[in-house]
């Protein structure tokens, strides 16, 4: 059973627990990130992503965010390296913001909020499926990156393009070709730390590869952002923003870096 949850005063975070009391378990995500007490790991293998544009589907409103939706079933568009053993496949991108440009990232660096950030969701292809993963200890990985407020990046453009196409929960059309690479910064230094999904259910499932360098956005693409609704058709109207979860306890992990 589906049960409904949101970001408003009465379904939000803080709510979340009453349906889904792993939102108080030992590794939930986001969390504050504090680059001084990270600890460089030379085991850590370089990042290896490899993403063919031709599995890009569709771009929908899930009433959550925006999801960029791709077709998983070979290994055409696959993380391997880093923290992560074996193969993940990409499924789908989608991004978490806020109402102003102050806030809007869910993980933080030293307690500084980005307007945005994009999760890449992978799963472990040990598991048949990304249904079948999605509740186990090592079934995805989610690359996060940030966007900070800069100049308008046109690979993010083709995104916001769709969305008067998806400005309602429930739309979708297609969106081919696009290749997520673009979405990347030149570095692939990052933070890893076992954590969780940031929304319901909440499974500790994640694990998570923060990218160090953002991506820009401008203040023009950001509002952009906020033209979608978390509404349906038929509903009052609610503006798509600050879906985002703020940080959880560390609870004692350790945050691990491919740099020094
Ligand atoms: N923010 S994150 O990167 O940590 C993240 C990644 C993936 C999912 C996800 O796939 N959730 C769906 C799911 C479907 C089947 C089993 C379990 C979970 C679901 C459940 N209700 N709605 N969705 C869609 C959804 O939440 N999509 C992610 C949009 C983030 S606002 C959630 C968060
Ligand atoms: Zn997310």
């Amino acid at each position: 059973m589906s049960h409904h949850w949101g970001y408003s005063s009465h379904d939000g975070p803080d709510k979340w627990a009453d349906h889904f009391p792993i939102a108080n378990g030992p590794r939930q995500s986001p969390i504050n990130i504090i680059p001084s007490q990270a600890q460089f790991d030379s085991s850590l293998k370089p990042l290896k992503i490899h993403y063919d544009p031709s599995t890009s589907k569709d771009i929908m409103n899930n009433g959550h965010s925006f999801q960029v939706n791709f077709l998983d079933e070979d290994d055409s568009t696959i993380l391997t390296g880093g923290p992560v053993t074996g193969t993940y496949r990409l499924t789908q991108f989608h991004c978490h913001w806020g109402a102003s440009d102050d806030k809007g990232s869910e993980h933080t660096v030293d307690g500084i909020k980005y307007p945005c950030e994009l999760h890449l969701v992978h799963w472990n292809t040990k598991y048949a499926n990304f249904g079948e993963a999605v509740d186990k200890p090592d079934g995805l990985a989610v690359i996060g990156v940030f966007l900070k407020i800069g100049s308008a990046n046109p690979r993010l453009q083709k995104v916001l393009d769709t969305f008067d196409a998806i400005k309602a929960k429930g739309h979708q059309t297609t969106f081919k070709n696009f290749d997520p690479k673009n979405l990347l910064p030149a570095s692939l230094n990052f933070w890893t730390y076992e954590g969780s999904l940031t929304t319901p259910p909440l499974f500790e499932s994640v694990t998570w590869i923060v990218l160090r360098d953002p991506i820009s956005v401008s203040s023009a693409q950001m509002e952009k952002f906020r033209k979608l609704l978390f509404s349906s058709e038929e509903e009052h109207p609610r503006c798509m923003c600050d879906n985002y979860r703020p940080p959880q306890p560390v609870k004692g992990r350790k945050v691990r870096t491919n740099f020094k």
